[in-house]
């Protein structure tokens, strides 16, 4: 499944009247967590992690850092999800390692998210949507993930590009740092918090999808209660759930199962460092991998 790096369209798609399209993403990712776990590996090359790995903290490290991490979790994982900010601190030459990590992801079939969390007016979102979502762009993954706080109607760009070419959306809704509550528990005059509107949106978009839309939520493992206090109905969204926090930010099994409830089913843990301090060798990358999506299967099983 997925595109050639040149983004021609790969074995994924079919041909159907209009053009070629993929399967949507939302079903692409419930088959990709029954059959390697609900896991999302981050590719986040922080300088830290370069120098622990004894890498240069330049392009040339980058490219290794983030190539071993393919090679280590390619082909075993539902996911990766490459950090775009640590690819883009490096400057145009970051950025060519990005193409060619999510070029190369996609050429092994596993699923890339790409962590850009892009938000603009309505306008500007379309050429982010061009960028990321687009067939034959070189930034374009599997799934971006978006910031709604212009509004949500100005994802719309964003929303059009992902559903017609199968791709998806992630929104944040719930983020797993502290500060995010002070804006998404936030309610509008009528009474309903900033994380519903989003969560409403999502639904919006999702509905009749089988067997889940391809329009999700970032919700942090880390949040706790936070959906029954932002009024946020969960089961209600019918669409994938990216649940960093796992590992590192100290979310586990037991908070992945705390926050998603009954919703927990559609639910792609994510876990960056926890994975990555494991390397460089490319055979505990894999295991630290492998009990990570195990530990999410059982908590969201
Ligand atoms: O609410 C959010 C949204 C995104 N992230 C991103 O996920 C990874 C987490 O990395 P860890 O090393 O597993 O902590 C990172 O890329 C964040 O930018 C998030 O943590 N929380």
């Amino acid at each position: 499944m997925s595109a050639a790096p040149d983004g021609t369209p790969g074995p994924d798609v079919v041909a159907a009247q209009g053009g070629p399209v993929r399967a949507p993403f939302g079903a692409r990712l419930a088959a990709a967590a029954a059959a390697h776990g609900p896991l999302c590996v981050g590719i986040d090359p922080h300088a830290s992690l370069l120098a622990a790995w004894g890498l240069t903290d330049d392009a040339a490290g980058l490219r290794t850092f983030a190539l071993t991490v393919l090679d280590a979790v390619a082909g075993r994982v539902a996911a990766v999800k490459p950090q775009a900010a640590f690819f883009e601190r490096h400057g145009a030459a970051g950025v060519a390692v990005l193409e060619e990590v999510v070029a190369a992801g996609r050429q092994t079939g596993t699923l890339v998210v790409v962590d850009a969390k892009r938000g603009d007016i309505g306008s500007t979102m379309g050429g982010y949507a061009d960028a990321f979502l687009r067939d034959g762009s070189p930034l374009a993954g599997d799934a971006l993930t978006v910031s709604p706080y212009l509004g949500v109607g100005s994802l719309t760009p964003a929303a059009q590009a992902a559903l017609a070419t199968g791709r998806g959306l992630f929104a944040l809704c719930l983020t797993s740092n502290p500060e995010g509550r002070s804006v998404q528990h936030a309610r509008s005059a009528d009474g309903v918090s900033v994380a519903a509107q989003v969560a409403a949106w999502a639904a919006g978009l999702n509905a009749g999808a089988d067997p889940q839309g391809s329009v999700g939520l970032v919700v942090g493992a880390t949040v706790g209660d936070a959906a029954a206090e932002a009024g946020v109905d969960l089961e209600a969204v019918h669409g994938p759930f990216l649940a960093p926090g796992v590992g590192a930010q100290g979310a586990g099994a037991a908070e992945l199962r705390a926050v998603f409830g009954r919703a927990r089913g559609h639910v792609l843990a994510s876990s960056s460092r926890g994975v990555l301090g494991a390397g460089p060798d490319v055979g505990a990358l894999r295991a630290a991998a492998r009990r990570a999506a195990d530990e999410a299967a059982a908590a969201l099983g």
